[in-house]
């Protein structure tokens, strides 16, 4: 048997009981490795931040932990292993095409993991006469294709197009949210969470509501884009019938490998942005990013959403063409930190814990009182955080001629109510970076918690609890 991506061909023939047991666990994920492509792993990733798993061609190389990846979203890009050449096989795939992370695990992958070079966001609506049935057997067809395309294997179920052909999973990861529409469509309305009150409208939002909301979420990300169009194809593809497309769109980050050193990427206005994410190894990540595996129900936490998240999505326009008119200077006083460097303007470097307090020599505050890191810090709102895991998007020219460019801002939180929505409202009304940007579409999705193992799938404790 040849162990190469199957996608060539030689490693459809492999039968997932002819693998050999490994008992390697990636931890910080939650996120197990699957056994289908256990002796395809050259290594797993042990440390804390995301754990992956390289699949490799022929031989079976132990990789370096220190190239395993551990940064946050929006923080440096992992450094992927490498995988080894075969002898006498298919050749070896490239590091950033071998890296896989499993989807089968307690949270699902597309959280935690460092971001990827590419995003697709999609929302879909059911079709009439879809109800639980056919949502409950939808969520299972996805999550066989999510599962299999995350290790590099053809996704069962269709005829493949063969976009992906010959590349490797590419950190590929799938993340399936449910909006609050599809409960009551899906006959669950009783186990609609509080959390997904819709968002409260906030000052100078400018939602094109097409381009909003819908009954289910889905994020792809990987690190190559033919594999990201491809895992979202396959899965509209496997929609058909139960859902349509309601809108979709394209975001891109920073590539593996651009950089001399894995860096903290920059947005489309040039600034370094992910630097104050909440990190993994923080004692409060986890209360502040996921549903407790067991939640409570006294304050409106349903059993159904253990390990889970909350994801609020918004499509923000950037006004580049007025930022761009902006001095360097100004730039930073509007986000409170030095553009090159991402250091906050109260001293220090990019990682330089802020001191809001610090007066410049002439007793004004080194971070102005309206800088974007002043207003959304977790000190000045109640403690209210997220995770930010944004992508830029770029769509050609408005009609004025203007760039269609910007922000995919995804955040996931355990508790969008402690979480977006205090700080949005306090941004809307005193972020200096208002009127450089516009929101122009808006979503919030309930994440559940990850399929444990191939015999599960996502969405099945709310579909059959
Ligand atoms: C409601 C939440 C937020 C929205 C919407 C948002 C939009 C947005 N942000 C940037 C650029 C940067 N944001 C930075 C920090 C930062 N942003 C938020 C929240 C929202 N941003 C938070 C909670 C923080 C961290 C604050 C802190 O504790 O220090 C930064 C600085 C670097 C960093 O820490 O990530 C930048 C740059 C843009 C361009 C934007 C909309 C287009
Ligand atoms: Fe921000």
């Amino acid at each position: 048997m040849t162990t190469t991506n199957d996608r060539g061909g030689s490693r459809r023939n492999a039968r997932p009981d002819d693998e050999a047991a490994a008992t390697d666990t990636p931890a910080a994920t939650g996120n197990t490795a699957p056994s289908v492509s256990r002796r395809r792993l050259l290594a797993t990733a042990g440390a804390a931040g995301a754990a992956g798993l390289a699949v490799g061609a022929g031989a079976l190389a132990a990789t370096s932990a220190a190239s395993t990846p551990a940064s946050t979203p929006g923080g440096a890009a992992p450094g992927n292993p490498a995988s080894d050449s075969a002898a006498g096989g298919a050749p070896a795939l490239t590091s950033l095409g071998a890296h896989a992370y499993p989807f089968h695990g307690a949270h699902q992958a597309g959280i935690v993991q460092p971001m990827q070079a590419r995003m697709l966001s999609t929302a879909f609506d059911l079709t009439a006469g879809t109800g639980r049935p056919g949502l409950t057997s939808l969520m299972k067809r996805w999550s066989a294709a999510a599962a299999a395309m995350a290790e590099g294997r053809t996704p069962p179920g269709l005829t493949d197009d063969d976009t992906a052909l010959d590349a490797g999973p590419s950190s590929l990861t799938v993340t399936f949210g449910f909006g609050a529409p599809v409960f009551a469509k899906a006959g669950l309305a009783a186990r609609l969470p509080a959390a997904l009150a819709p968002l409260p409208p906030f000052p100078e939002d400018a939602l094109d509501r097409r381009r909003s909301d819908g009954d289910l979420w889905v994020q792809v990300c990987a690190d190559d884009a033919l594999v990201a169009f491809h895992a979202m194809r396959t899965l509209q593809r496997l929609a058909a019938g139960a859902a349509t497309v309601r809108w979709q769109m394209s975001g891109f980050s920073r590539s593996p490998g651009a950089t001399a050193q894995p860096r903290t990427g920059r947005n489309l206005m040039g600034q370094i942005d992910g630097t104050n994410n909440p990190k993994p190894t923080d004692s409060t990540f986890d209360a502040r990013v996921f549903v407790p595996a067991e939640p409570d129900a006294g304050k409106g936490q349903p059993a159904w959403m253990a390990g889970g998240s909350y994801a609020v999505f918004r499509r923000i326009r950037m006004l580049l063409d007025h930022w761009d008119q902006q001095t360097t200077d100004r730039q930073e006083q509007v986000i409170g930190r030095h553009k090159a460097s991402g250091a906050p303007l109260s001293g220090g470097a990019e990682t330089t814990p802020v001191d809001l307090a610090k007066l410049t020599p002439d007793g004004a505050l080194a971070i102005p009182g309206d800088a974007h890191i002043r207003v959304a810090t977790p000190d000045a709102n109640q403690g209210a955080a997220m995770l930010r895991r944004g992508y830029s998007y770029h769509d050609g020219l408005r009609a004025d001629g203007s760039p269609d460019a910007g922000l995919l801002f995804v955040a996931f939180q355990s508790d969008p109510l402690t979480g977006f929505v205090p700080v949005q409202r306090k941004l809307a009304r005193a972020d200096a970076l208002s009127v450089f940007i516009a929101h122009e579409s808006s979503g919030l999705y309930a994440v559940p918690g990850g399929a444990a193992d191939p015999s599960g799938y996502v969405g099945q404790a709310l579909l059959e609890g």
